[in-house]
C-alpha cells in the first residue's frame, strides 16, 4: 500500500464542545452527550480500486486510524506507543505521512513483533518501554469496545505488552471498523476473553477458568504449527467465552481472572481508553469517548476515500476528501 507522500499539518483541534446536556443514556453514572465538534481536519487517504466488502472494512480501518492520528498524534508527542492487529499498519501510515521533520525526534514504542516490523519498515525510530516507560500516546486496535469503552484485545495474543503501553501512555486511543463497536463485550467477539498463561500453569487455569463460568475455555492453538499458540512473551493463551452476564462487567471478572495463579495477563482493557474511533460502513466515524460522549464525524458520504491533492510545505491544502462538520445524530 502506497504511503501518501503529502507532509500533513492538520489542524489537530480537539473536539470543541458545543454539548446537548440532554441524558439519552447511563454510562459509568454519567449521562451521554452528543458533542458537536470544530471542522475535523482533512483526511487525504490514497486511492481505494472497486469497493468490495473486504475493501469497505479496509477503508473502515484506514478512516478510524487516520482521524485519530490526526487528532491524538500531535506534535508535541515524543514517545509513542504502538499497538498490534490489522488497523495498526494504517496508524503507522498517517504517522508517516505526518512527515521526515515531524517524525525527527520521536521515539516508538511496539506492543508486538509485528508492531516492531512496522516502525522498522517504516523507518521510524524504535525504542523499548525499559527506556521509556512513560508514553504520550499509546494507539492500538480492539476486538470489541462496548459502551463505556472497555475492549476485549488478544486476538492476535498481543494483549499484555498492548497492555502495558496502554497504562504507560497519557493517553490511549483506539481504533477500529464498525464491527468493533458494540454495546456488550463478547456480542461480536464470541471466541472468548483471551487469557494469556504461564505454561507451566496452563491446565490448571484451565481448569480454574471452566469453574469460574466459562466451560467452553479452550487453549488456543497454532493455524500453521502443530501445537499451541506462543505468544511473543513465550506463553499460551486461553481463550475463555464467558455469559452476557459476567460480560455485562468486565471490570469484575477481569479482576478475578487476573488472581489465578499462572495468569500473565487478560485481554479485558478496561478504564483504559479516552477515546474509541470506528470507521463506518458510510464513510463516517463514531468516536466513543471516555465520559460518555458519543461524536460522529462525517467524511463524506462513499466508503471509499477518493484520490486526493496531496499538500506542500508541511501545510494543508485542498482535498478531494474533505471532512464536512460533524453532524449530531442519535445512535
Ligand atoms: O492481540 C491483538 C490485538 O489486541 C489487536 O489489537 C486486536 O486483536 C485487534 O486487531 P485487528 O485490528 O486486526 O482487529
Amino acid at each position: 500500500m502506497p504511503i501518501p507522500p503529502a507532509i500533513l499539518t492538520p489542524d489537530l483541534s480537539t473536539p470543541n464542545a458545543t454539548v446537548y446536556p440532554s441524558p439519552l443514556r447511563q454510562t459509568l453514572g454519567q449521562s451521554v452527550q452528543y458533542i458537536k465538534t470544530s471542522t475535523p481536519p482533512p483526511l487525504n487517504p490514497p486511492d481505494i480500486k472497486v469497493p468490495s466488502p473486504t475493501t469497505i472494512i479496509e477503508a473502515s480501518k484506514r478512516l478510524a486510524a487516520w482521524t485519530a492520528v490526526d487528532r491524538h498524534v500531535l506534535p508535541e508527542c515524543k514517545v509513542i506507543g504502538i499497538g498490534s492487529g490489522s488497523t495498526v499498519p494504517y496508524v503507522v501510515e498517517r504517522i508517516v505521512a505526518q512527515g521526515k521533520e515531524m517524525n525527527k525526534d520521536r521515539v516508538f514504542i511496539p506492543t508486538s513483533f509485528q508492531s516492531k516490523e512496522l516502525i522498522v519498515n517504516a523507518q521510524l525510530l524504535l525504542g523499548d518501554v525499559d527506556q521509556y516507560p512513560a508514553l504520550d500516546v499509546t494507539v492500538d486496535g480492539a476486538d470489541e469496545v462496548d459502551e463505556t469503552l472497555n475492549c476485549i484485545k488478544g486476538g492476535g495474543a498481543c494483549h499484555l505488552r498492548e497492555k502495558v503501553l496502554a497504562e504507560a501512555a497519557d493517553t490511549f486511543i483506539v481504533v477500529a471498523d464498525y464491527r468493533k463497536n458494540s454495546d456488550v463485550l463478547g456480542k461480536n467477539f464470541t471466541q472468548g476473553v483471551p487469557i494469556e498463561v504461564a505454561q507451566f500453569a496452563y491446565a490448571k487455569v484451565l481448569q480454574n477458568v471452566h469453574l469460574l463460568g466459562s466451560p467452553n475455555a479452550v487453549l488456543r492453538m497454532a493455524k500453521s504449527k502443530a501445537g499451541p499458540v506462543v505468544t511473543d512473551n513465550g506463553n499460551f493463551v486461553i481463550d475463555a467465552p464467558f455469559p452476557e452476564e459476567m460480560m455485562k462487567d468486565p471490570y469484575t471478572l477481569l479482576k478475578r481472572l487476573k488472581m489465578l495463579t499462572g495468569v500473565v495477563e487478560v485481554g479485558l482493557f478496561c478504564h483504559m481508553a479516552k477515546a474509541a474511533y470506528f470507521g463506518n460502513q458510510d464513510g463516517s466515524v463514531t468516536v466513543k469517548w471516555h465520559d460518555g460522549r458519543i461524536e460522529s464525524v462525517d467524511s463524506g458520504s462513499s466508503p471509499i476515500p477518493k484520490a486526493n491533492e496531496n499538500g506542500k510545505n508541511g501545510k494543508h491544502h485542498a482535498h478531494n476528501v474533505q471532512m464536512r462538520n460533524v453532524s449530531i445524530r442519535e445512535m
